[in-house]
């Protein structure tokens, strides 16, 4: 079994016992009369700037990869330092067999930051979709490599409803071509590959060109620093999505600042 289909295993059980809590019936209705913050066309318009690559900075305390990263006691204010460096957004992981992550840690980051927020997990059900409504995510991943076609189409659907923004996540062209034809208006190239979790940087170069002007495109995983974050500006990025990097640096800020100040447009060649 790949660490993908063991997690989404995982992710079906625990969203069994959530939905026997609270029905999907009244958790629908909660989440269609919420308050959005913002529009999914402002979410991803935070995510593309002409000064610079954008940085999306995660909450994440454990990686399948590499183990414990951070233990994050307050993810508020991580995120919080975050924003005060400069991220125009914030990813947070909800998902809590394999990353440590909760509903609560969302609903924590969205008291402490007004900037968009990413509920980050493994989304299968439109269930997971109103849970993130209703804790306050202006934005949703979707990973194509997880779900069939009918339900990628569905669920894309279903968090437009929402007034969910989502970040439809792709590692190889035929995704990039299922994202584009669900109607995918910010697309993630993840350089991790999800099955061997193997990270190669270039996946990202390799598909850039696929994916039309006016989508926008955020470069997942594998950034070590400013160097990578200046790569992903040079091969055409508008956003990068940075987790470990961050949680295991002392000062998050001067690591977000730093990898903004890496990426502006006018230092590249
Ligand atoms: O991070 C992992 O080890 C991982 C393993 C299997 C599925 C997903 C995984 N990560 C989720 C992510 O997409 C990353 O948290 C995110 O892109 C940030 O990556 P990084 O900066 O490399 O921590």
């Amino acid at each position: 079994m790949s660490v993908l289909t063991e997690i989404v295993a995982g992710v079906r059980a625990d969203l069994r016992e959530r939905m026997g809590e609270v029905s999907p019936e009244v958790l629908r209705r909660r989440a269609e009369s919420r308050e959005a913050w913002m529009t999914p066309e402002a979410v991803g318009a935070a995510l593309r700037c002409a000064d610079g690559v954008r940085l999306i900075a995660e909450v994440k305390r454990v990686s399948p990869a590499r183990g414990l990263l951070a233990a994050i006691d307050r993810p508020g204010a991580l995120a919080a330092e975050y924003a005060a460096g400069g991220a125009a957004a914030i990813s947070v992981l909800t998902e809590p067999r394999h990353f440590g992550g909760s509903l609560d840690d969302l609903r924590a980051v969205r008291a402490a930051v007004d900037i968009p927020l990413l509920r980050k997990d493994f989304v299968v059900h439109p269930y997971q979709l109103a849970e993130a409504a209703v804790a306050g995510a202006d934005l949703v991943l979707l990973i194509v490599a997880a779900l069939s076609w009918p339900e990628l189409e569905m669920l894309v659907r279903q968090a437009g409803e929402y007034g969910l923004a989502v970040l439809v996540e792709t590692h190889t062209e035929e995704e990039v071509d299922r994202a584009l034809a669900a109607g995918a208006r910010i697309i993630g190239v993840n350089a991790r590959d999800l099955a061997s979790l193997r990270v190669d940087r270039d996946v990202y170069a390799g598909l850039a060109a696929r994916i039309p002007g006016d989508v926008v495109t955020v470069a997942e995983s594998g950034v070590r620093g400013p160097a990578d974050v200046r790569a992903y500006a040079q091969a055409g990025a508008d956003a990068v999505l940075v987790g470990s990097a961050l949680v295991t640096d002392a000062r998050p800020a001067d690591a977000v600042a730093a990898m903004l100040a890496a990426g502006r447009r006018e230092g590249l060649t």
